[in-house]
């Protein structure tokens, strides 16, 4: 298997707290990661570092042999990352909004459209799209996110938390969406809290907690061909107690 992303340990502390103890993660071609763990567990420290927002305390993190920071030019053409709160520019309508993250990763206007259209008729937003974008929804920006973050044609994907504010029809077809882009020999690591999500759309699943992986395998791995729910394996693994 074509390895997309490597972390290797990864680590991180600020102050007295260490967020993140020397994680190990890969993310291959075809890859649907899950990365699960209760509040706290280091989840968006680690996706931070992963997409270069935050320095580790010690540790690399490679896209397809770009290493970060030295090449963090190339490393970053690699990867699109959906924060857990789109960050939409105020102005901009959701098409100027497309064109300008895209257009940061060198595309054509033509090589926008191309590969944005489709995705904003999936997403219900053809309507939408030449309205200031700051007057969406938080889903409808969730949705924008993601499209403009695709509309470069990344080979790996992060995003975090990234159907928490859709409606079920838009959750599914995000989804659908992941599952033809990992098809496609691209990989995706997603963080999230729905366990259900998880297993039914993730390859492989990643737990965490107090900034450890604590466990690591496929849904049916993990649940031991089904013989136990993901809700327990969770509670087990990451010490949570059920209430
Ligand atoms: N900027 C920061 N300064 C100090 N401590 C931080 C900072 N960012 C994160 N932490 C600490 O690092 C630990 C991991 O936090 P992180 O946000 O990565 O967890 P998480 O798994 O994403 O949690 P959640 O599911 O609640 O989003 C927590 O103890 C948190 O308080």
């Amino acid at each position: 298997m074509t390895i997309l992303l490597e972390a290797y340990n990864l680590h991180r502390a600020f102050e007295k707290t260490v967020a993140v103890h020397h994680v190990d993660l890969t993310l291959s071609k075809g890859e649907i990661v899950a990365l699960l763990g209760p509040n706290g567990a280091g989840k968006s420290t680690t996706m931070r570092m992963l997409t270069a927002l935050l320095e580790p305390t010690r540790g690399s993190v490679t896209y397809l042999s770009h290493r970060i920071p030295e090449q963090i030019v190339e490393a970053k053409r690699q990867f699109g990352y959906v924060a857990d709160q789109p960050m939409i520019m105020p102005y901009l309508t959701g098409w100027e909004y497309i064109q300008f993250v895209a257009g940061l990763y060198g595309c054509s206007a033509d090589e926008i459209k191309k590969r944005a259209t489709p995705l904003i008729e999936r997403f219900a937003l053809t309507e939408a799209i030449h309205k200031k974008a700051t007057g969406y929804s938080h889903g409808m920006q969730q949705k924008l996110a993601l499209i403009a973050q695709l509309a470069h044609d990344p080979r790996v994907l992060l995003a975090d938390e990234p159907t928490v504010g859709l409606d079920p029809g838009s959750a599914s077809e995000m989804q659908a969406i992941f599952r033809e882009y990992a098809q496609d020999g691209n990989a995706i690591l997603l963080s999230t809290h729905l366990l259900d999500m998880a297993q039914h759309l993730a390859t492989r699943i990643v737990m965490m907690t107090r900034g450890r992986i604590v466990a690591s395998g496929t849904p049916e791995e993990l649940t031991q061909g089904g013989a136990r729910s993901l809700e327990s394996v969770f509670f087990q693994r990451t010490g949570e107690v059920t209430l």
